[in-house]
């Protein structure tokens, strides 16, 4: 059966020319590449691809089709779809169904006979950009009108439309050791997963929840998720992690958490190029030295004193209101600041996912860091 054509057209006027996959229609977002040869579906369904239209690098996509298991939230987030050869079968014992029939059923519009390895050293040159695929009209110009008049993702605040409406449990596994309240900014399921491998119990709370509302649940230590947007909007949820900071609550943040701690502690935040998404990203844990290959999702990162464009941001403690704090990690590919230590108040954070799903699991250690960093708060 030939496939309807559609188009892809970038803000700054370059165009590819394809078939439509998935929905029928058209979209708008930021173009993003993620260099994953596998986890597709953990991706589309991670809510910090929110806005965002996804381009894969890895040729073949869905050849696993969908499962019932691989989902990190209720839905697919990705504004778009972007690949260049997708499976014309699937093939897993795990497969409940075909992925361009999930991307059908959830209204999904992408785009597939795309040189997805070109679009990507496109992106990585001239920087992430916003971009629009249609499959109903085949007019490049007016396209890229639409596309230029279509959100930017610097300034675009989206935790109230990801986050939970109502406030949910997930149970320790086994005996129940500490509650964590974890604060909904766009959480994928794995994180309190690998929590409750812990003996955690985690309350997971909607955006705009209140210290209070935290302190509810009887909880032992806070938790800030990952999720989708500029940190630079999180006013709500930075002031909210100074309340814990300055209570010595135990925190632990990922990504959008980290960047959130970043902020509560002082420091800007910073748009990258093209930002960091895939699962082979090598990380140094500065106190061990040891590098972690981990999985990757942010367009964002804290600005440290000394950071940016490449410098490394010197190993040494840095004072802020809330006393001393360390860069704990750097990514090894272009030094960007990947992890955050308090010194003086019992916190960290790391700007990449330990929870992996898709990844590896080099980072899983941190979920251990977190219950050790808890019996301390407890003990204390
Ligand atoms: N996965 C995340 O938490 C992403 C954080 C933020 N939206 C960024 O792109 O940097």
């Amino acid at each position: 059966m030939k496939r309807r054509s559609a188009i892809l057209v970038l803000e700054d006027g370059r165009t590819f020319h394809g078939e439509a996959y998935g929905s029928v229609g058209e979209t708008f977002g930021e173009a993003v590449f993620n260099t994953g040869m596998t986890g597709y579906q953990e991706t589309l369904t991670d809510p910090s691809y929110h806005r965002q239209v996804v381009v894969q690098t890895a040729p073949h996509i869905g050849n696993t089709g969908v499962n019932a298991d691989d989902d990190e939230s209720g839905r697919i987030w990705v504004a778009g779809y972007v690949v260049r050869d997708p499976a014309r079968i699937s093939s897993n014992w795990r497969a409940g169904g075909g992925l361009e029939d999930r991307l059908a059923a959830e209204g999904v519009v992408g785009i597939s006979g795309v040189d997805t390895r070109a679009l990507t050293r496109h992106l990585r040159e001239r920087g992430a950009m916003r971009v629009g695929v249609s499959s109903v009209d085949d007019d490049p110009a007016a396209l890229l009108e639409r596309v230029r008049r279509s959100p930017q993702m610097v300034g675009a605040d989206l935790s109230a439309e990801v986050s939970t409406a109502q406030p949910y449990v997930v149970q320790a596994q086994g005996e129940h050791r500490f509650t964590v309240a974890a604060l909904d900014l766009g959480i994928k399921r794995n994180v309190p997963r690998r929590l409750a491998a812990r003996g955690v119990t985690t309350h997971v709370l909607p955006a705009g929840s209140t210290i209070d509302d935290l302190l509810a649940t009887g909880a032992d230590a806070v938790f800030f998720s990952p999720g989708p947007g500029d940190p630079a909007t999180a006013d709500g949820p930075v002031a909210l992690a100074r309340e814990v900071l300055t209570r010595r609550i135990p925190l632990f943040g990922i990504c959008f958490g980290s960047q959130i701690l970043g902020r509560a502690l002082g420091f800007g935040t910073y748009k990258l190029g093209y930002g960091h998404r895939g699962i082979n990203q090598p990380v140094l844990d500065r106190a061990t030295g040891k590098v972690e290959v981990t999985s990757h999702n942010h367009g964002f990162a804290v600005q440290m004193p000394g950071a940016g464009d490449g410098a490394v941001v010197p190993d040494q403690v840095i004072q802020t209101e809330f006393g001393g704090v360390r860069v704990s990690h750097v990514c090894l590919n272009d030094n960007v600041v990947e992890g955050l230590r308090a010194e003086d108040v019992p916190a960290f954070t790391v700007q990449y996912h330990p929870e992996a799903a898709a990844g590896p699991h080099d980072a899983d250690y941190l979920f251990d860091r977190f219950a050790e960093l808890i019996e301390g708060g407890k003990n204390a």
